[in-house]
């Protein structure tokens, strides 16, 4: 389904010198931020020049070949030209892969925010401190653990090697969730990871799946953790510790595995790691993969997004037989939790993240559904893992309530 119209994209002309907090507030942008301070950078859209919506296990090309048409209609420099876009994780959804062109197109770096029109909306004023009501969501935590507990087993069984179990909040406020000031906190709180806003899905991700700029492809594989808590020796003994789990370096082989060997069709990549990452309420192990598209690839990063989708970070492996446990084990629709989300503009390039560390925002805006899952394998254990998914709601729950960090 597609609505909109075609254009053509005018040469940037307004300049304003602001904190990103208050570009955000112009309204309710979709969003893409990521970095600190000087190096803190911001894709911004308002308004929808083009909206295509998708489901099934051709969502992904569907959304590409809407937009290769929107495009090919529309005048304008292909790299000007960037729609904002959210999958979901399972071909099976009810909800709607949306791919989103925004009116306006804003570039936030080095504490200036460019756009090509000088049309934004003056910034709104904050709204006062609510803290949000966190209620059970469709799995509660002794499904989940019994959930886990049945994984293990089947893995013991041989059914599957490693499978991604997620479970769901539901965080309930008396009036309309402040989304710009949740991006804010979020991309302060967590400037490392890549800050989203598209369609209502808002989260901070620490996981890239994959970017792609002029024929280099890039991709951070996670999985693998270990709590944060702010005591310098506990963390770092954490941090040697999760280096050295044949547990947690073996969730995360699958994972690593299951992004470089589907690259390594399209590109010629290496992988570096696994790595220790710190981020501010967890450690992951880490993996690094980059490289080059083949000779005459015309893939974009949509494409490549659908080639990897879904990792071993977020399903498990064999994929398919992992995809049909976690289904019947959650028992509930991810929606776009842990499918992809990011930016592609009309060249192909973009980026996209796995919606992690993320809520979906009810239509009415007064209620998040959060979620977080976590690795099971052979070793897991239903406590360890219901305690690792506590500490990855941490960053939305922190950016809903503005409590106090350490
Ligand atoms: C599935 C999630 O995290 C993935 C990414 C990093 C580490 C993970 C882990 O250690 O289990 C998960 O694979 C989530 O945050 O909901």
């Amino acid at each position: 389904m597609t609505t909109g119209r075609t254009g053509s994209t005018r040469p940037a002309r307004a300049r304003r010198r602001e904190p990103f907090a208050t570009s955000v507030r112009r309204g309710v942008p979709l969003v893409w931020a990521t970095g600190a301070g000087d190096d803190l950078t911001a894709l911004l859209g308002w308004g929808e020049r083009f909206r295509a919506t998708a489901a099934g296990p051709d969502r992904f090309a569907t959304l590409a070949r809407e937009f290769r048409r929107f495009a090919a209609a529309a005048d304008a420099d292909p790299h000007e030209l960037v729609a904002f876009v959210t999958l979901t994780f399972a071909a099976e959804s009810a909800e709607a892969s949306t791919l989103i062109v925004p009116e306006v197109v804003g570039r936030w770096a080095g504490g200036v925010l460019t756009t090509a029109e000088d049309v934004l909306p003056e910034p709104s004023a904050p709204a006062e401190f609510e803290e949000l009501d966190v209620r059970p969501g469709q799995l509660s935590r002794e499904a989940y653990r019994r959930a886990v507990a049945e994984a293990v087993r089947r893995i013991s069984g041989g059914e599957v090697a490693k499978v991604v179990l997620a479970r769901d909040l539901e965080a309930v406020a008396p009036d309309p969730v402040d989304v710009p000031a949740v991006v804010a906190r979020l991309q302060e709180a967590n400037p490392e990871a890549w800050t989203f806003h598209v369609d209502g899905l808002v989260g901070a991700s620490p996981e890239l799946l994959v970017a792609l700029h002029e024929g280099r492809v890039r991709s951070r594989v996670l999985a693998g953790s270990a709590p944060v808590t702010g005591d310098p020796d506990a963390d770092a003994a954490a941090a040697a510790a999760l280096a050295a789990s044949p547990k947690d370096r073996a969730e995360h082989a699958f994972a690593a595995r299951s992004v470089v060997d589907p690259l390594a069709q399209v590109a010629d990549v290496t992988a570096a790691g696994p790595a220790v990452l710190r981020q501010p309420r967890i450690w992951h192990l880490a993996t690094d993969v980059s490289g080059t598209l083949h000779p005459g690839s015309t893939l974009g990063v949509l494409e490549l997004a659908g080639l990897v989708h879904p990792t071993a970070a977020v399903c498990g492996a064999p994929t398919d037989v992992a995809a049909a446990l976690l289904a019947e084990l959650e028992g509930f629709d991810r929606g776009r939790y842990a499918g992809p989300v990011g930016w592609v503009d009309a060249a192909g390039d973009g980026e996209f993240a796995l919606a992690l560390r993320c809520g979906q925002v009810a239509p009415d805006g007064r209620s998040v559904r959060l979620f977080a899952g976590g690795g099971v394998v052979a070793a897991s254990s239903p406590s360890a893992e219901l305690a690792e998914t506590a500490q990855k709601f941490l960053p939305m729950y922190e950016a809903l309530s503005p409590v106090a960090r350490p």
